[in-house]
C-alpha cells in the first residue's frame, strides 16, 4: 500500500504539490493523471525518496521508502530517462543492479523474460530503441520481485506493439496483488488500463475515484433525440439543457432518455431518435483539469 498525507512541496515560493491525500491499494493499476506540470513526477520522487517533502509524509507498506531494509523488494520504479551505461549488456546492466541489492542472479534471467528481452539480453545498451530502453527500465523496477510497482509515463514514446505489452503487464502484476500507481497525461490510455484514477491539477487533488464515477461526477451522459418537432419538445422540458446539431437533432443533458421518451410519449411529439450517449473520458478530464491547464498557460505566458 502507498500511502500520501498531506504531501506538500515547495520550490522556493512556487507550491507544487499541495496537500496531497490518497491511498493507491494492492490488487488494482491506479493511474495517476494530470495535466504537464500538475506535480505527478514531483509526487512520485517524494514517494521514492528521492526529494524530500516540504510537509506531509509519503509511505509504502506503512514506512517511509528509505527506511525499508530493502526498499527494492518493497517498490520497483520506472522514472523518466533511468541512466544506464551504454557499453554494458542488458544483463550486465540487471546482474551489477542485483549484486548491489542483495537480489539473486535467477531473477536477472526471470526479469530478461518479463520484459521481453531475453534474445537481446547480451547486446549493449547504447544499440536499444526506445521501446527496448524502456523494457529494460521495467525489468529493473522488477528485479527485487516488489509488493508495489511505480512507473512514470511509461508509455511515452512507444510504438502501439510496446503501448499494448504495458498494459497487459500492468494488469497482470495487478493480479498477482501488486500494487501498481501509473502515472500519465493520457486519459484515453489510463481508462484502458487503470482500476482506479487519482486525478492531480497544480500539484492539487482533483479527484481520487473510479472511472465510471468519474464520467458521472463530470456532469452524466447526454442523451440525442431526433425530432421533427423540436422546439414543442424543448418547451416541454424547461429545464434541460438543449444543444441543437443539425435542425431537428438535439443533444439534451439533465434528463435522462426514459423521462424525454415518457414527456414526448404524454404529448404527442414524435421521436425518430433516443439514444443516450456515453460521454468520452478524454471530456471529463478536460472538464476536471480545465482550471489547471489554463493557470499554466496563463503561467507560461506571463513567464515568457
Ligand atoms: N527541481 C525543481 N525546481 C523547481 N521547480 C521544479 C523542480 N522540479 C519540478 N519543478 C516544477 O514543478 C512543477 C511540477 O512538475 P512535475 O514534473 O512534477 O509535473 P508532472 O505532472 O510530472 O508534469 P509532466 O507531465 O510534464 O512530466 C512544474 O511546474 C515544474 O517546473
Amino acid at each position: 500500500m502507498i500511502r500520501a498525507e498531506n504531501l506538500t512541496k515547495r520550490y522556493g515560493n512556487r507550491t507544487v504539490v499541495q496537500d496531497l491525500g490518497f491511498t493507491v491499494r494492492p490488487g488494482a493499476v491506479t493511474g495517476f493523471l494530470g495535466p504537464n506540470g500538475a506535480g505527478k513526477s514531483t509526487t512520485l520522487r517524494m514517494i521514492l525518496g528521492l526529494d524530500a517533502p516540504t510537509r506531509g509524509r509519503a509511505t509504502v507498506a506503512g514506512r517511509p521508502y528509505a527506511a525499508h531494509p530493502a526498499p527494492l523488494t518493497q517498490v520497483g520504479a520506472l522514472l523518466e530517462a533511468r541512466s544506464v551505461h551504454p557499453g554494458r549488456t542488458a544483463r550486465h546492466h540487471l546482474t551489477a543492479l542485483a549484486h548491489t541489492h542483495g537480489i539473486p542472479r535467477s531473477r536477472v534471467d526471470r526479469v530478461l523474460s518479463l520484459a521481453g528481452l531475453t534474445e537481446v539480453a547480451d547486446r549493449r545498451v547504447k544499440g536499444f530503441s526506445l521501446g527496448m530502453g524502456q523494457r529494460l527500465g521495467i525489468a529493473a523496477a522488477l528485479l527485487g520481485d516488489p509488493a508495489a510497482v511505480i512507473l512514470d509515463e511509461p508509455v511515452n514514446g512507444l510504438d502501439p506493439e510496446g503501448v499494448l505489452w504495458i498494459r497487459t503487464l500492468l494488469r497482470s502484476l495487478a493480479a498477482e496483488g501488486r500494487t501498481v500507481l501509473v502515472s500519465s497525461h493520457l486519459m484515453s490510455e489510463m481508462a484502458l488500463t487503470a482500476d482506479h484514477l487519482i486525478v492531480i491539477g497544480r500539484g492539487r487533488l482533483l479527484a481520487d475515484t473510479t472511472v465510471e464515477e468519474l464520467v458521472r461526477s463530470a456532469g452524466g451522459a447526454t442523451v440525442k433525440v431526433v425530432t421533427p418537432e423540436p422546439d414543442r419538445l424543448r418547451s416541454l422540458l424547461p429545464s434541460a439543457r438543449f444543444t441543437e446539431e443539425t435542425p431537428g437533432t438535439l443533444l439534451v443533458s439533465g434528463p435522462g432518455a426514459p423521462e424525454i421518451g415518457r414527456t414526448a410519449a404524454a404529448h404527442g411529439v414524435p421521436l425518430h431518435e433516443l439514444t443516450p450517449q456515453a460521454p468520452s473520458l478524454e471530456q471529463a478530464f478536460m472538464d476536471l483539469t480545465r482550471d489547471s491547464v489554463e493557470y499554466q498557460a496563463e503561467h507560461q505566458g506571463a513567464a515568457a
